[in-house]
């Protein structure tokens, strides 16, 4: 594990909480994210709520907050007629709007008498090119036979540089679909030399493979083989899938392990509209986070459809256990 989130699992008492669904809030706050660029729409048209959703996941007690970019493309904000340098600037500023948030919480929560928080890791996010592709995508992983690995390497590359040199604590690969995928930022980030760590963490629809159908196995191996890639995991995956994911994970590497599921709803790409198949809340990600724990996991959150009251049970729940 890098230093840094080695310290901040340390401190957190062996499982530091991730934040939760960041879309999510920005639509619970009245964003309209319905839109090609997804939630980094609000890049450009509402950065302040984008600092007041770090905040509530601060104050949820949030260890790891994830910037905004998950959809923010170079090519995305290009199609929407913004300029080379406008689109960069939108990648920083994602960067700057949660350092900003974790400087201004750290700062308020010193000034109180009895801590009970630590001072936060913003990860810069990263989503899959089937994010970009906003097709549904990233919940298959078919990416269609024109699409190699040189063409993802070259569809990541400058977003990664970018946002490596904006200042965040860690780089946060989220909902990767297939191993083409994993393959190309494991070689990208050795080509840039990037030095911030990262990690890397796969979609799975079943529970027992990648969203393409490939093993989490030979993706790990993949993974295991790169010092820069310091935590592997899961997120936006069904929460009933993920302590067998954590068993598997811990036969497979000896990286640390980063869990962040949706709440079990299914999103329709074509639609785009979340399905209420089989809605966790709050109460079981409770029971579960502590599941998660003791199953291996150093990292412990909540993806699309969670919220800070989501967080706020799991950190309750993680916390509260470290005190006994
Ligand atoms: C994690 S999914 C719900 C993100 C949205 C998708 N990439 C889209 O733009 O439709
Ligand atoms: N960090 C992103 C991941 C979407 S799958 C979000 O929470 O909106
Ligand atoms: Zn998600």
């Amino acid at each position: 594990m890098a230093g840094v989130v080695e310290e901040l699992v340390k401190k957190a008492g062996g499982c530091a909480v991730i934040d939760g669904g960041f879309a999510t809030q920005l639509e619970a706050l009245g964003a309209d994210i319905n839109d090609p660029l997804w939630s980094a729409a609000c890049l450009i048209t509402k950065p302040h709520l984008i600092k007041e959703v770090h905040m509530q996941y601060l104050e949820a007690g949030a260890d790891v907050i994830i910037s905004s970019s998950y959809q923010a493309t170079i090519p995305g904000f290009l199609a929407r007629g913004l300029l080379l340098e406008e689109a960069e600037g939108l990648l920083r500023t994602s960067v700057q709007l949660a350092l900003e948030a974790r400087d201004e919480f750290w700062k308020s929560t010193l000034r109180k008498s009895k801590p009970v928080y630590n001072r936060a890791l913003v990860a810069a996010s990263i989503g899959s090119y089937g994010a970009y592709l906003a097709d549904g995508s990233e919940y298959s992983g078919s990416y269609g036979d024109d699409v190699t690995a040189e063409k993802l390497k070259d569809f990541h590359r400058r977003r990664l540089q970018v946002l490596a040199t904006a200042g965040p604590d860690l780089i946060a690969f989220e909902a990767i679909p297939n191993k083409m995928e994993a393959q190309a930022l494991v070689e990208l980030l050795e080509e840039e030399d990037i030095q911030v760590p990262s990690w890397i963490c796969f979609s799975s629809v079943d529970g027992k493979h990648l969203c393409s159908g490939e093993s989490f196995g030979d993706c790990l191996q993949i993974l295991n083989a790169s010092e820069k890639v310091a935590i592997v995991g899961v997120n936006c995956t069904p929460p009933q899938f993920v302590e067998g994911i954590i068993r598997e994970f811990k036969q497979q590497t000896k990286k640390a392990i980063a869990v962040y599921p949706n709440s079990g709803e299914v999103w329709d790409g074509r639609a785009k509209r979340w399905l209420p198949v089989e809605c966790f809340g709050r109460k079981s990600f409770d029971v579960m986070a502590r599941r998660w724990q003791e199953a291996g996991a150093s990292l412990v959150g909540g993806c699309c459809r969670t919220t800070p009251s989501t967080i706020r049970a799991v950190s309750k729940a993680l916390k509260s256990r470290n005190d006994q």
